[in-house]
């Protein structure tokens, strides 16, 4: 007997033990290691088509957010002789000009009369309706805002024409996507028989509820959408502009002015809805 089994033969047992329950659980650890190594690559590929699909969905997403154009355009829509192209001359100048009816675009930088002094590039588009549809469709992604400006003398005997080419407007889906401020410019309130704002908002929204009852036949009852277009307001309600996914304002203004062509026009209400673009 040596000198440390002398000393301490429990310490040998428990040596002894120890030994025993290792080479029991021997096969286990072999049977694990063999695991892992088998898991292993696949552990690995896990996680890099994992790293991968991370990295796409942020380069993805990072295209979508930094590639959405910067609309700057400010396009003054509406039928023809309501005062477009006389607005266009008086934003920029301030200054009066005999006009003639337009047959092309006609386009300007605009300084908005705010603190940052924002440009927007103004642009007058023909009023007629042979060239209207031509024009919108070359401009009406770039719309940070449209005038669509409406003449309140003959609002009554034009009603219909004026509620038709807001309506086709306002449902075209890429206006209806990016919603542009649309400010309905109710101008030449400088003559007496002019119908106020709040009338013509009224008569639109009840001509244009008619409309949408004829035109949505047309439209697919699943999604909405046909041809480009989409459902104007709520489906079941009656149209109400504030039921829109943009911002619709009614404004009074006259760009000839009470004193005629040597005084000033009456636009405030209107550039200060511009300054706020
Ligand atoms: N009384 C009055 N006349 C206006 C006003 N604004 C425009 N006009 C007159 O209305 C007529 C038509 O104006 P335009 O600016 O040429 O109209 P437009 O919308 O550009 O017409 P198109 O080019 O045909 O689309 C002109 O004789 C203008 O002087 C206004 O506020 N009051």
């Amino acid at each position: 007997m040596d000198a440390d089994s002398r000393t301490d033969p429990g310490g040998a047992m428990e040596e002894k033990e120890e030994s025993d329950m290792l080479s029991t659980l021997q096969p286990y650890i072999e049977g694990l290691r063999r695991e892992l190594e088998y898991q292993e690559p696949r552990l690995i590929i896990g996680l890099v088509v994992a790293l991968a699909v991370v990295v796409i969905t942020v380069v993805f997403l990072k295209y979508f957010l930094t590639s959405k154009t910067v609309r700057t355009a400010v396009l003054l829509v509406g039928l023809c002789d309501s005062g477009k192209t006389l607005l266009f001359v008086r934003l920029l100048s301030g200054k009066f000009k005999r006009t003639q009816t337009s047959i092309t675009d006609s386009s300007a930088p605009y300084k908005a009369k705010n603190d940052k002094a924002n440009t927007w590039t103004l642009i007058d588009l023909p009023g007629h309706d042979s060239l209207r549809s031509q024009y919108m469709e070359k401009f009406k992604s770039a719309a940070r805002a449209i005038v669509f400006v409406v003449d309140s003398a003959i609002f009554q005997k034009e009603v219909r024409d004026v509620a038709e080419f807001l309506y086709f407007l306002l449902t075209d889906a890429v206006v209806s996507r990016n919603a542009p401020t649309v400010l309905v410019a109710c101008n030449k309130q400088d003559i007496p028989m002019a119908k106020s704002a709040k009338l013509i908002q009224q008569q639109l929204e009840k001509e244009m509820n008619t409309l949408r009852v004829t035109r949505s036949a047309v439209l697919s009852a699943q999604d909405g959408s046909v041809g480009g277009s989409v459902f104007l307001g709520k489906k079941g309600k009656d149209f109400e502009f504030s039921q829109l996914p943009m911002k619709v304002e009614f404004l009074e203004v006259s760009a000839r002015g009470s004193k005629g062509e040597e005084g000033e026009a009456s636009l405030e209400s209107l550039e200060k809805s511009l300054a706020r673009l």
